[in-house]
């Protein structure tokens, strides 16, 4: 069968190269022409080595990385879906215009599948009407489904193959068809919804859920420290519970699915509520290390913080809505002025006053970010803050690093480093 997969980032890359593993002819259709170039020179964007290996197989049995769509009888839709913090919404213009694309091309029989995560409805109310742009009818001429892809960032290659999926049609023939085409090719139970917009509420109930689980791990950590116990050992005794499962707490929520699905998810509802408080408790860890920080130092005028993590989370290479960049920003912008600190977005580190931020992360090449080298991030530092579960971060030398500071603190808000060894160098070290 003959695929076009709309978009060939993290989500259509590896979806493509899953469809041409399983005897597909796969087109990754792409605008952007550097990254195509790099594809077609062999050279996959992703830091995940067996992707890397996954996507290199796919090439050789014939997906074809393109900057220009072709006529298939499965298009798959993989486009970002940011979230436009102005509008307080979705932006689906990346939807419409991979809509307005496949419309030009459909033919009767065809099959047209979004993968991208979108607030619920979208499928119906905003994907079909633009295909039906295209003069055939969505559900009689051609099917439409919605599949959303549920893979991590960092095991992309096993979950993409093992994970179940969810599948909801705009009628029981669409969902017939995609059902069809994801079986054959995954080892994941496939699940029917009831409809397309049923899917898509549930794959953003499983992000938001994953939100709150972490919130509620954050707020005991707060909770934790008023008793002065350790909040890591308390959360995994209480999971030794069958019925309790509580996540870690960490320097906040990063990334650009867990900080703004829950927001898709109430986009048309006035019901949010502790969805609401959860986004709330994790955007405020940032705030909460830099009173740790303030109450430890007495005060961050003039003083050097160390942030080892700028990665949304460990091992990856990914910046977006980063809790360390987050944290760099609440700190910088401390004493001049405090509104600036509930920033919520990622982008680059801009230095406003303050304390002054050094950053570091081996994972990360990013020439808007000013990221030093571990020594000259450590070099006279009043405190060392870790923000990203980097496996690099564990083979930091305490002793080391000791002999760089000027002040022997660290706060290790994603319990990577071994709290004995930093403290048998001098450090005060404090976890969440
Ligand atoms: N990255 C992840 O871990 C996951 C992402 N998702 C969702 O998958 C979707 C895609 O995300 P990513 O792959 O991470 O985004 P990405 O930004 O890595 O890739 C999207 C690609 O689409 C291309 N593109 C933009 N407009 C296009 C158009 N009109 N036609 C064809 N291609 C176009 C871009 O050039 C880019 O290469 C989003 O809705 C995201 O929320 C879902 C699960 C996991
Ligand atoms: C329900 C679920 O597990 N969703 C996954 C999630 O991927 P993502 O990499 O964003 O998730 P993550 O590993 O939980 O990381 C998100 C953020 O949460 C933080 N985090 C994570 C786990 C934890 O116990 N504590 C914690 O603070 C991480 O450090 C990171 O900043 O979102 C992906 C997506 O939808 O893009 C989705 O495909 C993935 O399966």
């Amino acid at each position: 069968m003959k695929f076009c997969v709309h978009g060939i980032g993290y989500i259509g890359l590896a979806t493509g190269a899953l469809f041409a593993n399983n005897g597909h002819d796969v087109v990754g259709y792409d605008p952007d022409e550097e990254l195509v170039a790099d594809l077609r020179a062999g050279e996959p964007r992703t830091t995940e080595d067996d992707l890397r290996e996954y996507v290199l197989e796919a090439m050789e049995n014939g997906f074809e990385p393109r900057t220009e769509p072709v006529e298939a009888d499965c298009h798959l839709v993989c486009v970002p879906t940011p979230y436009d913090e102005d509008r307080e919404r979705a932006d689906l213009t990346y939807v419409e215009a991979a809509g307005r694309t496949v419309a030009d091309l459909l033919r009767p029989g065809d099959t047209v599948i979004l993968e991208s995560t979108v607030p619920p409805g979208t499928t119906e109310e905003v994907l079909a009407p633009v295909l039906a742009e295209s003069g055939l009818a969505p559900g009689e001429d051609f099917s439409l489904a919605h599949c959303p892809e549920t893979v991590l960032p960092g095991n992309i290659t096993h979950e993409l193959v093992h994970n179940d999926r969810i599948v909801g049609g705009i009628d029981a023939e669409s969902a017939d068809r995609a059902i069809a085409l994801y079986e054959p090719a995954t080892e994941g139970t496939i699940h029917r919804a009831p409809d397309a917009t049923t899917a898509e509420f549930v794959k953003l109930s499983q992000n938001a859920y994953r939100d709150v689980n972490i919130a509620f791990a954050n707020e005991l950590a707060r909770v934790a420290a008023d008793y002065g116990i350790d909040s890591r050992d308390a959360i995994s005794l209480a999971n030794n519970h069958p019925r309790v499962d509580i996540l870690n707490p960490g320097p906040g929520v990063g990334g650009h699915c867990l900080p703004i699905d829950p927001w898709f998810l109430g986009q048309s509802s006035d019901s949010l509520d502790l969805v609401k408080s959860a986004r709330r408790v994790n955007d405020g860890m940032s705030e909460y290390i830099v009173e740790l920080l303030e109450s430890e130092l007495g005060t961050l005028d003039d003083a050097r913080v160390a942030v080892l993590g700028v990665a949304y989370k460990g091992n990856v290479d990914d910046t977006r809505r980063s809790p360390g960049l987050r944290l760099a920003r609440s700190l910088s912008s401390r004493t001049s002025d405090r509104r600036a600190s509930a920033l919520t977005d990622g982008g680059s580190y801009v230095e406003t006053g303050g304390a002054e931020v050094r950053l570091h992360d081996p994972y990360v090449d990013d020439e808007e970010i000013d990221l030093r080298p571990l020594d000259d991030a450590l070099g006279g530092a009043d405190a060392v803050v870790i923000t990203s579960d980097h496996d690099d971060f564990e083979d930091i030398d305490a002793e080391r690093a000791a002999s760089l500071v000027d002040n022997r603190l660290v706060v290790d808000a994603t319990a990577t480093l071994d709290a004995e060894e930093w403290r048998a160098a001098g450090f005060d070290y404090l976890a969440l």
